[in-house]
């Protein structure tokens, strides 16, 4: 019912939705229903349906059984069901064409490229400015969408949906990538859609978030709706109680360790101005890499792990590896668990057993100097069970987990081989609580082994709750390097915007505010 007590026609009706995927029931008899001008959130563990029932929803899947009505009377059965009906799926992995610029991408179904039968890109142009305002600064509108980072990307592909003039919105894990002012973009755009009438479902592991934004939620358990109900104080305290993990026990920050230096970068210079004179990471020791996006966070991350050349030199453990050689950091002892997962670390059409076991030389998958198969499905198992990838089956192929055990696969396999140094770009990234607290123990773990961690986190809370040590980056600069214990999140906020309240700023940054 609306305000005069007038029946509301849903803008989506899900009726006794089930999907099935060979053994996997992921949604089970789902009945829901979405109303114009309410966000709902829809939230619950990994595996638990959440993208599933997007992708009903934007008619990409077909129900095993049941239907999802439109406006009450448009059956959704395909794409163009749904796209008729003004439903439009922003996805969890961006879809966007890398190489086009990012008004070509945002005007690529607009009506606006045209004049008559031929192409108009001035007016695609502006029509594609008028959707990126308010997201990213109208600069970016002419730069190949590839060479935009994550967050960046996130944006464009919303700055493309709403170019569809859509009525509802289904959003998965939108905030899963963006940084700080991503977000607050993207709930100032959810916001005034709402306004207008706008439906929005938004599924995030990111808990606070949604619940700020939503109006109703929605719990996922094993493809059943375990709750259904409006946002208030009480349910909140019912979904955060439902959907918690035990933290875990709680990391004592290491100080002023005198273990010895594992890994030294020094003088990182070039790649879109890195420019970092030295950074050390010592044995057991856990360095949580911030700030915006943009700041080099990612690319120090990438330097560190041999991923991308850079001027300067990288040792670990006294050993110099070869900037931009991947091979040879990982000789040198060098896990990397990369920012893109589908791009960089996730082999999806190989099971879950040979993503874990990819690089892997443990003696326990040899018999002699043979590869052992009864090893690798011992490892393989132990593996899965231990970083408790949902569904436990080994032999899945790893593109059809959903996207949080990807993400456990990435992270278990970096850390099986015992490496020296981790570098791992957003570990817990689209994870849900379980999962996070799983991987910030594993990584825990590594380090009380000695080895050397580096994590970038575009959250400052889960840096403070994993890391000894700070390091915060703002234009391609070290602007804070402090031991967590001795700092503040204001202080890291206030640093990564390149603000002078920080007293570790370069003095020529300080000179510059100062002056
Ligand atoms: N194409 C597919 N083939 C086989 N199994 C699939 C396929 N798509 C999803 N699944 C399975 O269905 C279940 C639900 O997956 P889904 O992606 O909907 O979960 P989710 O709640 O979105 O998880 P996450 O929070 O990790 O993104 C999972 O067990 C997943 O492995």
């Amino acid at each position: 019912m609306d305000a005069l007590g007038l029946r509301t026609t849903p803008a989506l009706q899900v009726e006794s939705v089930s999907r099935r995927f060979g053994p996997t029931l992921a949604l089970d008899g789902v009945d829901l229903a979405f109303v114009p001008g309410r966000v709902s959130a829809v939230v619950g563990a990994n595996g638990s349906g959440k993208s599933t029932l997007l992708r009903i929803l934007a008619g990409l899947l077909p129900p095993t059984s049941g239907q999802v009505l439109a406006f009450g009377s448009h059956p959704v059965r395909s794409v163009h069901h749904a796209l008729d009906a003004g439903v439009v799926l922003v996805p969890q992995e961006p879809t966007l064409a890398g190489h086009l610029t990012v008004w070509q991408n945002v005007s690529l179904v607009s009506p606006a490229r045209r004049s008559g039968i031929f192409l108009n890109d001035r007016r695609a142009r502006r029509f594609a400015a008028e959707h990126v305002a308010g997201l990213l600064p109208e600069g970016v509108l002419d730069r190949p969408t590839g060479s935009l980072s994550k967050s960046s990307r996130q944006l464009v592909q919303l700055a493309a949906a709403m170019a569809r003039d859509p009525q509802v919105l289904l959003l998965d894990e939108p905030t899963a990538v963006l940084d700080e002012d991503g977000v607050v973009a993207l709930h100032a755009l959810v916001r005034s859609f709402r306004e207008r009438g706008g439906t929005v479902l938004i599924v995030s592991h990111r808990l606070k978030d949604v619940l700020e934004l939503a109006d109703d939620v929605v719990v996922l358990r094993n493809g059943r709706v375990q709750l259904d109900c409006a946002v208030t104080p009480q349910s909140e305290r019912e979904i955060v109680a439902l959907l918690s993990a035990d933290e875990g026990v709680e990391r004592e920050h290491r100080t002023g360790t005198d273990a010895p230096v594992v890994l030294r970068a020094t003088g990182i210079r070039g790649w879109r101005g890195l420019d970092v004179p030295e950074l050390t990471v010592r044995a057991g020791e856990i360095v949580g890499i911030a700030g915006q996006s943009g700041s080099g966070r990612s690319r120090l991350a990438a330097a560190l792990a041999g991923s991308h050349a850079v001027e300067g030199t990288v040792e670990v453990a006294g050993t110099e590896i070869r900037t931009g050689s991947i091979r040879s950091a990982r000789a040198a002892g060098v896990a990397y668990v990369p920012e893109d997962r589908h791009a960089a670390a996730i082999m999806g059409n190989q099971s879950v057993e040979a993503n874990l076991l990819l690089g892997q030389d443990d003696p326990a998958l040899r018999t002699g100097p043979f590869r052992s198969r009864r090893g690798e499905r011992r490892v393989g198992r132990e593996l899965v069970t231990s970083y408790d990838i949902r569904p436990p089956l080994p032999d899945k192929q790893a593109g059809l987990l959903s996207g949080g055990n990807q993400q456990k696969v990435v992270v278990a396999r970096a850390l099986a081989g015992r490496p020296q140094v981790v570098v791992a770009d957003e570990p817990t990234q689209g994870v849900d609580a379980s999962a996070r607290a799983a991987i910030h123990e594993a990584l825990a773990a590594a380090a009380a082994e000695g080895t050397a961690v580096v994590a970038v986190c575009s959250e400052f809370e889960e840096i403070f709750a994993l890391a000894d040590r700070i390091v915060v980056l703002y234009d391609g600069r070290v602007v804070l390097d402090r031991p967590c214990a001795a700092t503040t999140p204001d202080e890291v906020l206030a640093a990564s915007l390149g603000s002078s309240a920080s007293p570790d700023a370069p003095t020529d940054q300080l000179e510059e505010v100062l002056a």
